[in-house]
């Protein structure tokens, strides 16, 4: 073996041994977000079971996941659609469903969380999860604003814990941040990004700090746009079109808020809130309420700040 070909596998060797093999992933919840993650892990090879709470909501994250993988076979097989159909079956054959979570985690190497934004039932979660899963697995949340640590407290595996924060749509969109708080291990940390990796994602190392880095920038930004609506101030479509043609986003903060969906910014902001009282950028909005109680979420339920 030459000088160099040792050196390169002894790297390699060295980076294999400080990362688990993922086969196997479960992702929990099938909605905007899990659905993505289960696609994009099951385009990337990986087999995947998706957990949801009953089975009407998870043919409906089969069909999200069917509709996009739709967009994704047009580019894909421009030159030749008749593989195209080929192509989704064989990603939907790599995705189960369960509504049986203890179940789908009794034997698997990674579990993704994508349930609802509250920290108390993400802890109840992932403390049934942790007497069930094997010792190896590792566990990952997708939040966008609760505390890693804080979750990984209720398990006995604060060094296999850590975040892995898609972003929406997960299909299209690059960035991973994956989270390390003061307990994750390098093994569990390597293990995420080079999951990342192979999604072919763009993965950004994170503390764990409120917000990470995106939404510690984006959440004050967008919750700014939703005061001037609420002050009179701009229309939403004066401030969509403002940030669009006059800092170059893809889309403004307020056709992102009903983008991301109107209960998921009521829960950061509410989250935060209670954590940070006195910080008054987290104020609950009066406005954002009112649209959560009329049921009127985004773009999921066709209305939100614009109807769809
Ligand atoms: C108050 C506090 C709140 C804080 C909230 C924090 C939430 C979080 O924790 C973190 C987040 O995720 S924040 C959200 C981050 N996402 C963004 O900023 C998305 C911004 N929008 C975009 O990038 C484009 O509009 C976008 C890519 C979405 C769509 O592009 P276009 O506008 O150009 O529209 P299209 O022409 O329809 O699409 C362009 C190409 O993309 C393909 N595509 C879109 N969605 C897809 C999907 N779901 N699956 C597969 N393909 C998809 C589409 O087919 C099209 O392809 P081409 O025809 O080849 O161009
Ligand atoms: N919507 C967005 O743009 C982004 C959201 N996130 C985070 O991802 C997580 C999920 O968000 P979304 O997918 O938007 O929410 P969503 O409301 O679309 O989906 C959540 C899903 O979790 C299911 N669920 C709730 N409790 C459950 C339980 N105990 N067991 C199994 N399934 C359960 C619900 O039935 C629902 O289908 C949240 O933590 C959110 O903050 C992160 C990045 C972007």
């Amino acid at each position: 073996m030459s000088f160099a070909t040792n050196v390169l596998s002894r790297g390699l060797a060295t980076t294999a041994w400080r990362m688990a093999a993922l086969n196997h992933i479960t992702v929990i919840g099938g909605g905007s977000m899990g659905s993505g993650i289960a696609q994009v892990s099951a385009q990337a090879g990986y087999k995947v079971t998706m957990v949801d709470q009953n089975d009407e909501i998870l043919n409906k994250s089969c069909a999200i996941i069917n509709k996009s993988l739709q967009r994704v076979v047009k580019k894909k097989f421009a030159d030749d659609p008749s593989k195209g159909e080929a192509y989704i079956s064989d990603i939907m054959s790599k995705i189960s469903t369960t509504t049986d979570s203890s179940k789908a985690v009794s034997n698997t190497d990674l579990v993704i969380e994508a349930i609802i934004e509250n920290m108390g039932i993400k802890k109840k979660l992932f403390s049934e999860l942790d007497k069930v899963a094997k010792e190896s697995t590792i566990f990952a949340s997708n939040t966008s604003s609760l505390s890693i640590s804080e979750m990984a407290k209720v398990t006995k595996r604060p060094e296999k814990f850590g975040g892995l924060h898609f972003f929406n749509p997960v299909p299209m969109m690059k960035l991973v941040e994956v989270v390390r708080t003061s307990n994750t291990n390098d093994n569990t940390f390597d293990t995420l990004f080079d999951y990342c990796k192979k999604l072919g994602k763009v993965p950004v190392n994170c503390k764990d700090t409120p917000g990470f880095i995106v939404n510690r920038l984006l959440v004050p930004y967008m919750m700014e746009a939703v005061r001037m609506v609420e002050r009179g101030d701009a229309s939403p479509k004066d401030i969509d079109t403002g940030m669009k043609l006059g800092a170059g986003y893809p889309m403004g903060p307020i056709e992102l808020a009903d983008y991301v969906g109107l209960d998921v910014c009521k829960f950061i902001l509410d989250g935060w809130h209670e954590e940070f009282p006195d910080h008054p950028l987290f104020v609950p909005s009066p406005l954002l309420n009112k649209f959560v109680d009329e049921g009127k979420l985004g773009r999921k339920t066709g209305e939100g700040f614009y109807k769809y």
